[in-house]
């Protein structure tokens, strides 16, 4: 592969990993193009970080092949990490040192970096510049970390889960940045545990876990459903009697009081669904407010693909 042609950002095929008797990534394959956003979604241990730090060159894989860049990233990382952000799970740096100078110090390793002072400022950092690391609070510690990814202006970005205990303002700003790096062309290989977050930002979403691939595609393409997969949700009355309605609806479809006073209905939903919903109602003499038919979330479909039992 001519590193000068290759058009994708990263290409991997067969990727497989094993930590002693536990393969923690099993084939997988993965493409990302140049000013795109994947989101690769698994619960906890499903092998994610495994599988960019082999993206990173950080861990070399037992079997497959990745590409990064057109790169091999062990063994031409000295021309590749130029090129490419990381920005790993938890941050990590000297806790003694301060904001502005430890993002100087990384410019200083770049090329033709971006104005440190700038990004601080459209970080939020500008107020903390002088402050050590370890009295920055977490969320405060992840946007220095997300600026260290980005001051090097890289054509590729690795966040592990950017946006992992931020308040509202602060992931609301860090999305923004997100989508106008992918505006610019640049490549974001995301990972994330929030539904929304990748279902907002990403061009595509991958799900793995054990190690696998369980389903790929656009958040759209994973959400759409039939007439079999769609959802009514309404308000109404506390505590109706589902019974009668579980009787008159078709075969398969489930219905919940999800909260008090709040309803939902699984299954096949097509105009005779809601009218036999809201004929229920009405012979209770209630209401169906705010009904709603949409689509399943990505959540809902992250759930059934990987269960819904806690992970260790
Ligand atoms: N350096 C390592 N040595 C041994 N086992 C490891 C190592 N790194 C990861 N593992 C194991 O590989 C599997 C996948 O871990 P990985 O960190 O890739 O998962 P993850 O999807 O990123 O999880 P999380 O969402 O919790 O960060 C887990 O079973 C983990 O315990």
């Amino acid at each position: 592969m001519n590193p000068d042609v290759d058009s994708a950002a990263v290409r991997a095929r067969g990727l497989t990993k094993r930590f002693g008797g536990n393969t923690a990534v099993s084939e997988i394959d993965l493409h990302l193009a140049r000013g795109e956003m994947l989101a690769l979604l698994g619960p906890n241990g499903a092998g994610k970080t495994t599988t960019v730090e082999i993206c990173e060159g950080f861990l070399r894989p037992d079997a497959g092949q990745v590409r990064v860049l057109g790169l091999d990233p062990v063994d031409q990382s000295a021309r590749l990490r130029p090129r490419i952000g990381v920005m790993p799970q938890g941050g990590g740096a000297y806790p003694g040192v301060r904001t502005e100078e430890m993002l100087r110090l990384v410019a200083a390793c770049c090329a033709e970096p971006l104005d440190p002072s700038w990004l601080l400022d459209i970080l939020g950092l500008d107020g903390v510049r002088t402050t050590p690391y370890k009295r920055l609070s977490g969320g405060q510690q992840q946007r220095l970390s997300l600026a260290c990814a980005l001051v090097g202006r890289p054509e590729l970005v690795f966040l592990d889960e950017p946006t992992a205990g931020m308040d509202a303002h602060a992931r609301n700003l860090v999305w923004e940045l997100m989508s106008a790096l992918r505006a610019d062309g640049v490549g974001v290989l995301l990972t994330t545990h929030l539904m929304d977050e990748a279902e907002t930002l990403s061009d595509r979403v991958m799900i793995i876990d054990h190690g696998r691939v369980l389903a790929r595609g656009t958040p759209e393409e994973l959400t759409s459903g039939d007439e079999e997969h769609r959802e009514l949700h309404f308000r109404s009355r506390p505590g109706l009697d589902l019974e009668p309605l579980l009787t008159a609806l078709p075969e398969g479809c489930s219905a919940l009081e999800v909260r008090p006073g709040q309803y939902l209905v699984r299954g096949h939903i097509d105009p005779q669904t809601v009218s036999t919903v809201t004929a229920w109602c009405a012979r209770h003499g209630a209401m169906a407010d705010e009904l709603r038919i949409g689509r399943r979330s990505l959540e809902d479909v992250f759930l059934e693909l990987t269960g819904r039992e806690l992970r260790a």
